[in-house]
């Protein structure tokens, strides 16, 4: 393969996004009756005032033609002024009465509507903040996105408009069909030749057309996905010189994109004439046809005209029904996988009685502690640790050995697969997951600062703290002198992932953070990042602050934190090797003692 086609493949494989496969779903009433289910609080009260307006606003629509052909026949033919003068007064009337019934009849279905998305949302996201953790391994950050975003938006539509329409349209097609047949059965069944054409074009090509659309929009969402991606990732692009890979990409995203819009937009294109083209066959079927019928002397001028205006009343309920058709499809895809989300149970489940772990001391067991993230695969095998209160754990070991592992299970984001931790001789699968995490503070070593001021960062750790507490916080962990340079002190705001604050910085924030919120166990991922000795006596200053009185574990970079725990756990490849004290620990001249010397080596050669 020349160098160039290779290059051009290797750009095309770079990103892989997953797409949504099935953008439409047939029509399934079990999604219809969980939709329902939304509807009803809502029902009882504002449902039946709509439907009166909607059997209102299309009854007033189905008279005026009748009133038209009245007017012309008894009226404009015979010079009756007067009797004109009325006809127009009551067409008039009932253009009103049609506007103020169309008013209130959109205003209580966006009513509606919207209530039935808010509460929708709102499910969805506070479901989604109870998922356990491997319901996110499983899936990216976007697409959770898009299922809260763009679905719940896909369904907004027919909830407000789409059933409404629909109705509406059912009785305006039935009524005008009944009154073309009553009146003229002939005439009528003659036009409704074209009924079946208009009805098959608009549903088929209406489908075909939102298919297309909907390629375009899985190639727009693409794009955004690989935007999204490289402007968080623009460091690691631009440390590695792959812009002009980047770039390439993009461009190959960009062209498809294009083709496939060109494609819906002349698919769209045809729709209109295609439906006009049917309709006007049906007008030349009537004024054909119809004026035979005058000259036979069965029908007036009076009654064409309606006729006429009837069949312009005519298309576009059909048309519309065409389109409600093909959204009621991509709306059963978007309610199955919003509803999909709902159902998911968290993998951590909470007992149904739960009792409450009492104000913990801190004394923590391991027992026989199994661990599988994938079945087969043990990340803990058989771990047996025991932890005094207030004792400082550190944990060390080489990547991927079971450290994390361990604090995942005891704040319980993940079940033991078998074995048991206890706090204090309570199981921790027994006690609410509320009362074991609020006494369980956790620092990770990527410190996620949210976007709004460093009090309101601070003060995550717990809501109601005062403002006097948040500061007393910095203070202990020394973070309030480099707070108060900032420009504007604690209400100096930081964007998302604080990107403004150094490592060190966010570090120190997040060590007020967890100290507000007082946990009577302390778990801290330490950061590896190099801060300068400074920072890391700050730092250090900071953990005996923070660790004091607390039974702590720490996953220990830093020698000076190794140095200082009561009791080091050595793990490898999920087994717990070594334990003791840094001094027991180097006399043993084990694991321990060779990670010591690496980093000993290591820091020598740098320095
Ligand atoms: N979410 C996950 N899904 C599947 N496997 C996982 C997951 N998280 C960790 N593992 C696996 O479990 C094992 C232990 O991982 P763990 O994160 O506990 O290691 P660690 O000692 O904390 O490593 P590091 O020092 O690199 O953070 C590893 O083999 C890892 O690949």
């Amino acid at each position: 393969m020349p160098e160039d086609s290779n290059q051009k493949q290797g750009v095309q494989h770079r990103f892989v996004y997953q797409d949504d496969v099935q953008i439409e779903k047939p029509f399934d009433w079990t999604q219809i009756r969980r939709l329902g289910k939304y509807i009803k609080p809502y029902g009882r009260q504002l449902l039946p005032v709509m439907i009166v307006m909607m059997c209102v606003g299309a009854l007033s629509k189905l008279f005026i033609p009748l009133i038209i052909s009245f007017a012309i026949d008894k009226a404009l033919l015979v010079g009756n002024g007067k009797l004109l003068a009325l006809s127009v007064a009551g067409i008039l009337a009932l253009y009103l009465i049609q506007w103020v019934a169309n008013t209130y009849r959109i205003r209580y279905t966006n009513t509606i509507g919207q209530r039935v998305i808010y509460d929708l949302r709102d499910d969805l996201f506070s479901h989604i903040q109870k998922l356990s953790f491997n319901f996110f391994d499983k899936r990216p950050a976007g697409s959770i996105l898009v299922r809260i975003v763009n679905y719940v938006n896909s369904l907004q539509d027919l909830l407000t408009n789409g059933i409404v329409n629909l109705l509406i349209d059912c009785v305006q097609l039935t009524g005008i069909i009944i009154i073309l047949l009553i009146f003229n059965f002939k005439l009528g069944a003659a036009i409704m030749i074209t009924v079946p054409i208009m009805f098959l074009v608009s549903t088929k090509l209406r489908v075909a057309i939102r298919r297309a659309w909907q390629l375009v929009q899985i190639r727009t969402s693409r794009i955004n996905a690989h935007l999204n991606e490289c402007i968080q990732g623009i460091k690691v692009t631009q440390a590695f010189t792959q812009e002009k890979e980047n770039i390439a990409f993009f461009d190959h995203m960009n062209v498809d994109n294009t083709k496939h819009w060109n494609r819906a937009s002349t698919m769209n294109q045809s729709f209109n004439p295609i439906i006009e083209v049917t309709g006007a066959i049906g007008y030349c079927i009537l004024f054909w046809y119809g004026a035979y019928l005058i000259q036979q002397g069965e029908i007036t001028v009076g009654l064409l005209v309606a006729f006429a205006n009837y069949i312009g009343n005519f298309w576009e309920p059909i048309n519309r029904l065409g389109q409600m058709y093909s959204n009621l499809l991509v709306a059963m895809a978007s309610s199955e996988r919003i509803f999909e989300f709902i159902d998911e149970q968290p993998s951590v489940p909470e007992k149904k009685n739960p009792s409450e772990l009492p104000p913990a001391k801190g004394d923590i067991r391991f027992e026989n502690v199994v661990f599988e993230y994938e079945p087969g695969r043990r990340a803990l095998k058989g771990l047996n640790l025991d932890v005094s209160a207030g004792q400082s754990i550190a944990l060390v070991g080489h990547t991927g050995s079971g450290k994390s592992t361990i604090i995942n299970l005891l704040c319980r984001f993940y079940d033991v697969t078998s074995g048991s931790i206890t706090i204090d001789g309570h199981d921790i699968r027994d006690v609410s997951l509320n009362s074991l995490r609020s006494q369980v503070g956790i620092v990770l070593q990527d410190t996620f600062i949210f976007s709004g001021t460093i009090r309101d960062n601070i003060r995550f750790g717990r809501l109601n703290a005062t403002d006097e507490e948040v500061e007393q916080a910095a203070k202990a962990v020394r973070a309030h002198d480099f707070i108060a340079k900032l420009p504007s002190g604690y209400d100096t705001e930081v964007q998302e992932r604080g990107n403004v604050l150094s490592m060190g910085q966010r570090q120190l924030i997040s060590f007020a953070r967890a100290l507000l919120a007082d946990p009577r166990i302390l778990i801290l991922d330490e950061a590896t990042a190099s801060i300068d000795t400074e920072t890391e006596l700050k730092i250090q200053e900071a953990l005996k602050t923070l660790l004091k009185g607390r039974t702590s574990f720490i996953i220990a970079h830093r020698l000076s934190t190794i140095r200082g725990a009561d009791n080091i756990v050595v793990m490898d490849h999920g087994e717990l090797m070594e334990m003791g004290d840094h001094s027991q620990l180097m006399e043993h001249k084990g694991i321990y003692h060779g990670l010591i010397q690496a980093q000993y080596k290591f820091l020598k050669e740098v320095i």
